[in-house]
Protein backbone atom coordinates (compact mmCIF):
# COMPACT_ATOMS: atom_id res chain seq x y z
CA UNK A 1 0.00 0.00 0.00
CA UNK A 2 2.89 2.66 0.92
CA UNK A 3 4.26 1.52 -2.64
CA UNK A 4 1.21 2.28 -4.17
CA UNK A 5 1.08 5.66 -2.63
CA UNK A 6 4.38 6.31 -3.36
CA UNK A 7 3.68 5.37 -7.55
CA UNK A 8 0.71 7.70 -7.66
CA UNK A 9 2.38 10.09 -5.91
CA UNK A 10 5.16 9.51 -8.69
CA UNK A 11 3.05 9.40 -11.69
CA UNK A 12 -0.83 10.61 -11.11
CA UNK A 13 -0.92 14.42 -11.02
CA UNK A 14 -4.84 13.84 -10.46
CA UNK A 15 -4.69 11.17 -7.59
CA UNK A 16 -1.71 13.48 -6.05
CA UNK A 17 -4.48 16.40 -5.88
CA UNK A 18 -7.12 13.97 -4.34
CA UNK A 19 -4.29 12.98 -1.80
CA UNK A 20 -3.42 16.49 -1.20
CA UNK A 21 -6.74 17.55 -0.69
CA UNK A 22 -7.61 14.78 1.64
CA UNK A 23 -4.56 15.25 3.57
CA UNK A 24 -4.48 18.76 4.07
CA UNK A 25 -1.10 17.89 2.93
CA UNK A 26 0.17 22.21 3.22
CA UNK A 27 -1.19 23.01 6.47
CA UNK A 28 2.08 21.55 8.17
CA UNK A 29 4.34 23.72 5.77
CA UNK A 30 2.39 26.77 6.02
CA UNK A 31 3.63 27.29 10.08
CA UNK A 32 7.35 26.35 9.31
CA UNK A 33 9.10 26.41 6.13
CA UNK A 34 11.74 23.55 5.61
CA UNK A 35 15.26 23.39 5.68
CA UNK A 36 17.60 21.43 3.67
CA UNK A 37 20.21 19.71 5.31
CA UNK A 38 23.57 20.80 4.30
CA UNK A 39 25.90 19.03 6.88
CA UNK A 40 27.60 15.48 6.15
CA UNK A 41 25.97 14.51 9.43
CA UNK A 42 23.36 16.62 11.00
CA UNK A 43 20.88 16.65 13.66
CA UNK A 44 17.76 19.06 13.78
CA UNK A 45 15.32 19.35 17.03
CA UNK A 46 11.98 20.53 17.82
CA UNK A 47 10.60 20.18 21.15
CA UNK A 48 9.12 16.62 20.31
CA UNK A 49 11.25 15.09 17.43
CA UNK A 50 14.94 14.83 17.07
CA UNK A 51 16.33 13.88 13.74
CA UNK A 52 19.66 12.86 12.96
CA UNK A 53 20.27 12.81 9.14
CA UNK A 54 23.63 10.73 8.29
CA UNK A 55 24.17 11.78 4.86
CA UNK A 56 27.69 9.87 4.01
CA UNK A 57 24.82 6.65 4.65
CA UNK A 58 21.61 8.49 3.49
CA UNK A 59 19.68 7.38 6.68
CA UNK A 60 17.73 9.76 8.84
CA UNK A 61 16.68 8.11 12.06
CA UNK A 62 13.91 10.29 13.89
CA UNK A 63 13.00 10.05 17.70
CA UNK A 64 10.17 10.68 18.70
CA UNK A 65 10.38 12.53 22.39
CA UNK A 66 7.46 13.52 23.55
CA UNK A 67 6.79 12.77 27.09
CA UNK A 68 5.45 10.55 28.46
CA UNK A 69 4.49 8.21 26.04
CA UNK A 70 4.37 10.22 22.32
CA UNK A 71 1.08 10.39 22.44
CA UNK A 72 -0.23 11.92 18.95
CA UNK A 73 -1.40 15.30 19.72
CA UNK A 74 -1.76 18.19 17.12
CA UNK A 75 1.34 19.54 18.22
CA UNK A 76 3.00 16.41 17.70
CA UNK A 77 1.51 14.96 14.63
CA UNK A 78 2.21 18.66 13.00
CA UNK A 79 6.30 18.40 14.14
CA UNK A 80 6.55 14.85 12.98
CA UNK A 81 5.07 15.92 9.33
CA UNK A 82 7.43 18.92 9.09
CA UNK A 83 10.27 16.71 9.96
CA UNK A 84 9.30 14.61 7.23
CA UNK A 85 8.76 17.13 4.58
CA UNK A 86 12.16 18.53 5.35
CA UNK A 87 13.80 15.00 4.60
CA UNK A 88 11.42 14.22 1.62
CA UNK A 89 13.08 17.28 0.45
CA UNK A 90 16.83 16.37 0.69
CA UNK A 91 17.38 14.02 -1.92
CA UNK A 92 20.44 12.73 -0.23
CA UNK A 93 17.96 10.79 2.35
CA UNK A 94 16.83 7.30 1.35
CA UNK A 95 15.95 5.77 4.25
CA UNK A 96 14.13 6.70 7.36
CA UNK A 97 14.23 5.00 11.05
CA UNK A 98 11.44 6.32 13.44
CA UNK A 99 11.79 5.42 17.11
CA UNK A 100 11.01 6.36 20.17
CA UNK A 101 13.00 8.00 23.24
CA UNK A 102 10.68 7.42 25.62
CA UNK A 103 10.93 4.22 27.74
CA UNK A 104 8.74 1.08 27.26
CA UNK A 105 6.40 2.84 24.77
CA UNK A 106 6.76 3.18 21.16
CA UNK A 107 3.70 5.96 20.81
CA UNK A 108 0.53 5.84 22.59
CA UNK A 109 -1.30 6.61 19.77
CA UNK A 110 -3.49 9.44 18.77
CA UNK A 111 -3.72 11.62 22.05
CA UNK A 112 -6.98 11.27 24.07
CA UNK A 113 -6.69 14.97 25.11
CA UNK A 114 -6.64 16.25 22.32
CA UNK A 115 -10.03 14.42 21.13
CA UNK A 116 -11.78 15.51 24.06
CA UNK A 117 -13.88 18.62 24.73
CA UNK A 118 -12.11 20.42 21.82
CA UNK A 119 -13.72 22.91 19.61
CA UNK A 120 -15.05 21.15 15.99
CA UNK A 121 -12.23 23.28 14.14
CA UNK A 122 -9.53 22.17 16.81
CA UNK A 123 -10.87 18.43 16.25
CA UNK A 124 -11.26 19.26 12.15
CA UNK A 125 -7.27 20.09 12.35
CA UNK A 126 -6.65 17.39 14.87
CA UNK A 127 -7.71 14.71 12.17
CA UNK A 128 -6.34 16.25 9.14
CA UNK A 129 -3.04 16.01 10.96
CA UNK A 130 -4.15 12.07 11.87
CA UNK A 131 -4.62 11.75 7.98
CA UNK A 132 -1.03 14.06 6.92
CA UNK A 133 1.05 11.89 9.01
CA UNK A 134 -0.64 8.71 7.82
CA UNK A 135 -0.25 9.78 4.18
CA UNK A 136 2.88 11.44 3.79
CA UNK A 137 4.48 7.84 6.04
CA UNK A 138 3.01 5.92 3.26
CA UNK A 139 3.82 7.81 0.24
CA UNK A 140 7.26 8.64 1.23
CA UNK A 141 9.73 7.67 -1.46
CA UNK A 142 11.71 6.68 1.15
CA UNK A 143 12.63 3.17 2.53
CA UNK A 144 10.75 3.58 6.11
CA UNK A 145 11.64 1.44 9.09
CA UNK A 146 9.81 1.40 12.29
CA UNK A 147 11.97 0.14 15.08
CA UNK A 148 9.59 -0.06 17.60
CA UNK A 149 10.99 0.25 21.23
CA UNK A 150 8.00 -0.08 23.59
CA UNK A 151 4.33 -0.65 23.36
CA UNK A 152 2.19 0.83 20.44
CA UNK A 153 -1.19 0.50 20.94
CA UNK A 154 -3.96 2.04 18.14
CA UNK A 155 -2.44 5.16 16.42
CA UNK A 156 1.07 3.81 17.43
CA UNK A 157 0.34 1.05 16.14
CA UNK A 158 -1.08 2.36 12.75
CA UNK A 159 2.47 4.36 12.81
CA UNK A 160 4.44 1.89 12.52
CA UNK A 161 2.44 -0.25 10.25
CA UNK A 162 2.82 3.03 7.51
CA UNK A 163 6.59 2.29 7.74
CA UNK A 164 7.90 -0.90 5.11
CA UNK A 165 9.16 -2.57 7.78
CA UNK A 166 8.84 -3.29 11.77
CA UNK A 167 11.39 -4.41 14.16
CA UNK A 168 9.58 -4.96 17.72
CA UNK A 169 11.99 -5.16 20.95
CA UNK A 170 11.63 -8.82 22.47
CA UNK A 171 9.96 -7.52 25.68
CA UNK A 172 6.41 -9.46 26.60
CA UNK A 173 5.69 -6.45 28.44
CA UNK A 174 5.04 -4.80 25.62
CA UNK A 175 2.21 -5.07 22.98
CA UNK A 176 0.86 -3.47 19.70
CA UNK A 177 -2.50 -3.54 17.94
CA UNK A 178 -5.43 -2.11 16.78
CA UNK A 179 -7.64 -1.88 20.31
CA UNK A 180 -10.05 1.05 19.50
CA UNK A 181 -12.93 -1.35 20.25
CA UNK A 182 -11.73 -1.51 23.71
CA UNK A 183 -12.33 1.56 24.07
CA UNK A 184 -15.69 1.84 22.31
CA UNK A 185 -14.66 3.03 19.40
CA UNK A 186 -14.38 2.05 15.63
CA UNK A 187 -11.28 2.18 13.97
CA UNK A 188 -11.46 4.28 10.75
CA UNK A 189 -11.65 2.46 7.48
CA UNK A 190 -8.07 3.67 6.21
CA UNK A 191 -6.94 2.16 9.62
CA UNK A 192 -8.53 -0.68 8.76
CA UNK A 193 -6.80 -0.98 4.94
CA UNK A 194 -3.75 -0.50 6.51
CA UNK A 195 -3.83 -3.15 8.66
CA UNK A 196 -5.29 -5.83 6.27
CA UNK A 197 -2.20 -4.74 3.77
CA UNK A 198 -0.43 -5.73 6.87
CA UNK A 199 -1.07 -8.63 8.15
CA UNK A 200 -4.07 -9.80 5.67
CA UNK A 201 -8.35 -9.86 5.98
CA UNK A 202 -8.86 -12.55 9.10
CA UNK A 203 -6.25 -11.32 10.89
CA UNK A 204 -7.58 -7.92 10.92
CA UNK A 205 -11.19 -9.02 11.09
CA UNK A 206 -9.91 -10.43 14.52
CA UNK A 207 -8.07 -7.73 15.87
CA UNK A 208 -10.71 -5.38 15.23
CA UNK A 209 -13.72 -6.87 16.30
CA UNK A 210 -11.96 -8.17 19.78
CA UNK A 211 -9.43 -4.98 19.72
CA UNK A 212 -6.58 -6.86 20.37
CA UNK A 213 -3.60 -6.14 21.67
CA UNK A 214 -0.51 -8.46 20.65
CA UNK A 215 2.50 -9.34 22.75
CA UNK A 216 5.69 -8.96 20.23
CA UNK A 217 5.75 -13.00 19.88
CA UNK A 218 2.10 -12.72 18.51
CA UNK A 219 2.61 -10.02 16.53
CA UNK A 220 5.52 -11.64 15.07
CA UNK A 221 3.36 -14.43 14.37
CA UNK A 222 0.43 -12.81 12.56
CA UNK A 223 3.19 -10.46 10.30
CA UNK A 224 2.24 -7.33 12.65
CA UNK A 225 5.89 -6.94 12.36
CA UNK A 226 8.46 -8.59 10.77
CA UNK A 227 11.33 -9.06 12.99
CA UNK A 228 11.93 -9.53 16.99
CA UNK A 229 15.47 -8.60 18.66
CA UNK A 230 16.60 -7.25 21.99
CA UNK A 231 15.72 -4.46 23.18
CA UNK A 232 19.34 -3.19 23.15
CA UNK A 233 19.36 -4.19 19.83
CA UNK A 234 16.61 -2.45 18.00
CA UNK A 235 17.84 0.51 16.64
CA UNK A 236 21.30 -0.87 15.81
CA UNK A 237 19.25 -3.72 13.97
CA UNK A 238 16.61 -1.14 12.18
CA UNK A 239 20.12 0.37 10.72
CA UNK A 240 21.63 -2.83 9.29
CA UNK A 241 18.36 -3.72 7.88
CA UNK A 242 18.12 0.04 5.81
CA UNK A 243 21.81 -0.81 4.94
CA UNK A 244 20.03 -4.00 2.91
CA UNK A 245 17.05 -2.42 1.59
CA UNK A 246 18.82 0.83 0.06
CA UNK A 247 20.96 -2.27 -1.85
CA UNK A 248 17.58 -2.75 -4.02
CA UNK A 249 17.95 -0.58 -6.86
CA UNK A 250 14.94 1.95 -7.10
CA UNK A 251 13.78 0.66 -10.51
CA UNK A 252 11.92 -2.66 -8.75
CA UNK A 253 10.65 -0.34 -5.94
CA UNK A 254 8.64 1.12 -8.61
CA UNK A 255 7.63 -1.75 -10.36
CA UNK A 256 6.02 -3.43 -6.99
CA UNK A 257 4.68 -0.06 -6.36
CA UNK A 258 2.28 -0.35 -9.86
CA UNK A 259 1.06 -3.93 -8.56
CA UNK A 260 0.77 -2.58 -5.27
CA UNK A 261 -1.36 0.62 -7.06
CA UNK A 262 -4.31 -1.48 -9.26
CA UNK A 263 -4.45 -3.25 -5.50
CA UNK A 264 -5.22 -0.34 -3.84
CA UNK A 265 -7.38 1.77 -6.43
CA UNK A 266 -9.90 -1.58 -5.98
CA UNK A 267 -9.50 -1.21 -2.59
CA UNK A 268 -10.60 2.56 -2.74
CA UNK A 269 -13.66 2.16 -5.33
CA UNK A 270 -14.82 -0.64 -2.93
CA UNK A 271 -14.74 1.35 -0.02
CA UNK A 272 -16.78 4.61 -1.84
CA UNK A 273 -19.09 2.27 -3.36
CA UNK A 274 -19.97 0.89 0.47
CA UNK A 275 -19.97 4.67 1.57
CA UNK A 276 -22.40 5.30 -1.03
CA UNK A 277 -24.67 1.73 -0.17
CA UNK A 278 -24.54 2.93 3.58
CA UNK A 279 -25.79 6.35 2.99
CA UNK A 280 -28.61 5.17 0.77
CA UNK A 281 -29.60 2.75 3.61
CA UNK A 282 -29.04 5.50 6.10
CA UNK A 283 -31.75 7.26 3.84
CA UNK A 284 -34.25 4.36 3.89
CA UNK A 285 -34.21 4.12 7.54
CA UNK A 286 -35.24 7.78 7.98
CA UNK A 287 -37.92 7.67 5.78
CA UNK A 288 -39.16 4.84 7.26
CA UNK A 289 -39.39 6.55 10.34
CA UNK A 290 -40.99 9.39 8.84
CA UNK A 291 -43.68 7.53 7.38
C1 LIG B 1 -10.79 14.95 17.22
C2 LIG B 1 -11.79 14.21 16.44
C3 LIG B 1 -11.41 12.82 16.39
C4 LIG B 1 -12.49 12.03 15.79
C5 LIG B 1 -12.10 10.63 16.00
C6 LIG B 1 -13.03 9.72 15.41
C7 LIG B 1 -12.74 8.48 15.33
C8 LIG B 1 -11.43 8.02 15.86
C9 LIG B 1 -11.46 6.63 16.03
C10 LIG B 1 -10.47 5.99 16.53
C11 LIG B 1 -9.12 6.41 16.63
C12 LIG B 1 -8.35 5.89 17.62
C13 LIG B 1 -6.93 5.93 17.54
C14 LIG B 1 -6.22 6.07 18.86
O1 LIG B 1 -5.02 6.05 18.81
S1 LIG B 1 -7.03 6.29 20.34
C15 LIG B 1 -5.76 6.19 21.58
C16 LIG B 1 -5.63 4.81 22.06
N1 LIG B 1 -4.52 4.67 22.95
C17 LIG B 1 -4.51 3.79 23.93
O2 LIG B 1 -5.42 3.06 24.15
C18 LIG B 1 -3.25 3.77 24.76
C19 LIG B 1 -3.55 4.02 26.18
N2 LIG B 1 -2.32 4.01 26.94
C20 LIG B 1 -1.71 2.87 27.36
O3 LIG B 1 -2.12 1.77 27.08
C21 LIG B 1 -0.51 3.06 28.23
O4 LIG B 1 -0.47 4.38 28.68
C22 LIG B 1 0.83 2.72 27.54
C23 LIG B 1 0.94 1.22 27.29
C24 LIG B 1 1.00 3.47 26.22
C25 LIG B 1 1.99 3.13 28.48
O5 LIG B 1 1.81 2.54 29.73
P1 LIG B 1 2.63 3.08 30.99
O6 LIG B 1 2.24 2.21 32.14
O7 LIG B 1 4.06 3.17 30.64
O8 LIG B 1 2.14 4.58 31.18
P2 LIG B 1 0.76 5.09 31.84
O9 LIG B 1 0.97 5.28 33.27
O10 LIG B 1 -0.38 4.24 31.40
O11 LIG B 1 0.61 6.50 31.10
C26 LIG B 1 1.48 7.57 31.42
C27 LIG B 1 0.74 8.87 31.19
O12 LIG B 1 0.41 8.97 29.80
C28 LIG B 1 -0.99 9.23 29.65
N3 LIG B 1 -1.46 8.60 28.40
C29 LIG B 1 -1.37 7.35 28.02
N4 LIG B 1 -1.89 7.15 26.80
C30 LIG B 1 -2.34 8.34 26.39
C31 LIG B 1 -2.99 8.80 25.20
N5 LIG B 1 -3.28 7.97 24.16
N6 LIG B 1 -3.31 10.08 25.13
C32 LIG B 1 -3.05 10.93 26.11
N7 LIG B 1 -2.42 10.56 27.28
C33 LIG B 1 -2.07 9.29 27.42
C34 LIG B 1 -1.60 8.57 30.86
O13 LIG B 1 -2.86 9.06 31.11
C35 LIG B 1 -0.59 8.92 31.92
O14 LIG B 1 -0.80 10.27 32.28
P3 LIG B 1 -0.65 10.74 33.78
O15 LIG B 1 -1.64 9.95 34.59
O16 LIG B 1 0.77 10.45 34.18
O17 LIG B 1 -0.96 12.20 33.76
Amino acid sequence: MKMALRACLRTKPGLTALLSQLSCSGHAAARRAPALVAQRSSSSTSQKIKVDFDQSSGVAVMHMQSPPVNSLSLEFLTDVCIALEKLEMDKSCRGLVVTSSQPKVFSAGLDILDMYGKSPEHCAEFWKAVQEMWLKFYGSNMITIAAVNGSSPAGGCLLSMTCDYRIMADNPRYSIGLNETKLGIVAPFWFKDTMVNTVGHRATEMALQLGLLYSPAEALKIGLVDQLVHEDQVLTTATETMTKWLAIPGILNISYTCHFFHLWCCNLVCTICSCVCQVIAAKKIHLSQDF
